[in-house]
């Protein structure tokens, strides 16, 4: 409940029907930012993991702490046209709209163990284009983590179906 009951949620935001789960209520509390960084950080500090991927832009603010605790480096998916250097990028359709992400053709070595981070799974689109990616560039998804899973909307079944491992820090019934 460290996690969960800080989490603050918008109805209709930011379309009609979209129950927004609002992570800014966790992260501006310290005893929330802090529990949400040590449980991540916890189940896997005993794995062997080679880098940390986070997906633009929320998966950004929890990936990067729980790279530099795990003592390891991180890697940003970026939104398209972000990246300035040679990328390669996935299209995938949101819970509201389309967009593209990017990873640095660098950004990953053959072989490397990564381990994929974002606030919050809905559909699992994002995280879908973000493993392929990943998986395209000889990387291992370890696994793909997230603070928030919507289990309404699929998300985490159609990452399963694809043979990806799946961990959240709390879900929220009804999307
Ligand atoms: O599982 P999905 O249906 O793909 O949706 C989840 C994605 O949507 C949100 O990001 P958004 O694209 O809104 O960007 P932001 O982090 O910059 O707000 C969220 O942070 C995930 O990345
Ligand atoms: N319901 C939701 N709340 C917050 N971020 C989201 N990204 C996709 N769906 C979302």
């Amino acid at each position: 409940m460290q996690i969960k009951s800080r989490i603050r949620t918008i109805a209709h935001y930011p379309h009609e029907g979209i129950m927004f789960r609002d992570i800014t209520t966790l992260l501006k509390d310290p005893v929330g930012l802090r529990a949400t960084i040590q449980e991540i950080t916890n189940r896997y500090k005993k794995l062997e993991i080679d880098k940390v991927a986070g997906i633009e832009s929320r998966g950004f603010i929890i990936g990067t702490p729980v790279a530099y605790e795990l003592g390891l480096g991180f890697v940003p998916i970026r939104k398209k046209g972000k990246l300035p250097a040679e990328t390669r990028g996935r299209d995938y359709q949101l819970e509201y709209g389309s967009d593209r992400i990017e990873i640095h053709v660098d950004a990953i070595q053959k072989g490397d163990r990564v381990l994929l981070v974002d606030d919050l799974i809905a559909t699992g689109g994002t995280a879908e284009a973000a493993a392929a990616l990943i998986q395209e560039m000889g990387g291992e998804v370890v696994e793909c983590c997230f603070v928030i899973d919507l289990p309404d909307v699929g998300g985490r079944l159609r990452l399963e179906n694809q043979g990806l491992k799946v961990f959240a820090l709390c879900d929220f019934e009804g999307g």
